[in-house]
């Protein structure tokens, strides 16, 4: 089974306003509510896409009640751990540009780090755990560490899509896939990745430090899969893009859900990419259909 940890979800709250005025009253056009926050999308694109999986982490309050609610409405599964506080909301503000203002979060005390860190261990071999998005502000910077030292000892594939100091550490833990944009990739480097080569420099650098697959998604310029055996650059087709929230969750969900049913990383990377673009041009995340409409069109270019 795959299980998601999403420590720090969400209800992304989608405000469109054509002209903002910053100062002024402004009017929206269209405002809409998903579950949010990378986990729990991943979780979402994964069962669109046919895949079952189990959604972890933490939800509080009515926040909380509207996240589980959506959630159980699409059939995935759910194991939260309940805490006190709500939920965080974060708002996504669509216009002439994207604007994203993601909150703080409820606060997590030891019990309730115990209370996951207890399902993890209760997880095997045969599974695999996907720890997605940034860490609520009272858990520890090491949190990810700490349940990666549980999938090393209990030999659990695990995927990771965070940035920063929480990322830097994991990479020599090994994991089956990382997910850094472009922009992430450069932070951990403190350089600007401005071009496909430098995406695949400092990504082989990732690869040789631990990380089995690196996947650098570079936004409308597709992304770049570096592995053992091969590196592999894909090229999107341009599209009219609607929503890019949730767009590299969406590639991390097509990886995976090809990858546990055909074994083969560069397929798996190009249904992955495919996925990512597939959400970038829907107003929620991709479907199966639309995933596999575009496949067709997402040109890989074998380096190696
Ligand atoms: N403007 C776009 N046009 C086409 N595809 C896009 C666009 N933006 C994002 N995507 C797709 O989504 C993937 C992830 O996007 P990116 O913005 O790099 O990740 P993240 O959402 O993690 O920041 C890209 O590799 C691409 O497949
Ligand atoms: O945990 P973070 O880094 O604050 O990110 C949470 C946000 O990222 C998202 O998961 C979208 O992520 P991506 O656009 O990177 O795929 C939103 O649903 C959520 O609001």
């Amino acid at each position: 089974m795959i299980y998601t940890v999403t420590l720090n979800p969400s209800i992304d709250y989608h405000v469109r306003i054509n002209h903002l005025k910053i100062g002024e009253l402004n009017r929206v056009e269209e405002t809409l509510y998903f579950p949010g926050g990378k986990g729990i999308n991943v979780s979402r694109v994964l069962k669109r896409l046919g895949i079952d999986s189990v959604v972890l982490g933490y939800a509080g309050g009515f926040t909380g009640d509207f996240l589980k609610n959506a959630l159980i409405s699409e059939n995935i599964a759910i194991d939260f751990t309940e805490v006190e506080e709500p939920t965080r909301i974060n708002i996504k503000l669509k216009g002439d540009q994207e604007t994203e203002i993601n909150g703080n979060g409820p606060a997590i005390s030891k019990e309730k780090q115990e209370k996951l860190l207890l399902k993890i261990s209760s997880l095997n071999k045969d599974d695999v755990l996907v720890l997605a998005g940034s860490l609520p502000p009272t858990v520890p910077e090491n949190f990810y560490e700490t349940i990666a030292s549980i999938c090393q000892e209990r030999e659990i594939p695990f995927v990771v899509d965070t940035s920063g100091p929480s990322l830097k550490r994991l990479i020599p833990m090994r994991p089956f896939l990382i997910k850094p944009n472009h922009h992430e990739l450069g932070e951990l480097f403190h350089v600007n990745i401005e071009t496909v080569e430098d995406a695949i420099k400092y990504g082989k650098k990732l690869q040789n430090e631990g990380a089995r697959n690196v996947i650098v998604t570079m936004g409308g310029n597709g992304a770049v899969l570096i592995n053992a055996d091969h590196t592999v650059l894909a090229k999107v087709p341009k599209g009219n893009v609607k929503n890019t929230v949730g767009a590299g969750d969406s590639t991390v969900a097509g990886f995976l859900a090809s990858y546990i049913q055909n074994h083969d990383a560069i397929k798996a990377f190009q249904h992955g990419v495919s996925a990512g673009s597939a959400t970038a041009f829907s107003e929620d995340l991709c479907t199966k259909e639309s995933v596999e409409q575009l496949l067709p069109n997402i040109r890989l270019e074998i380096y190696r």
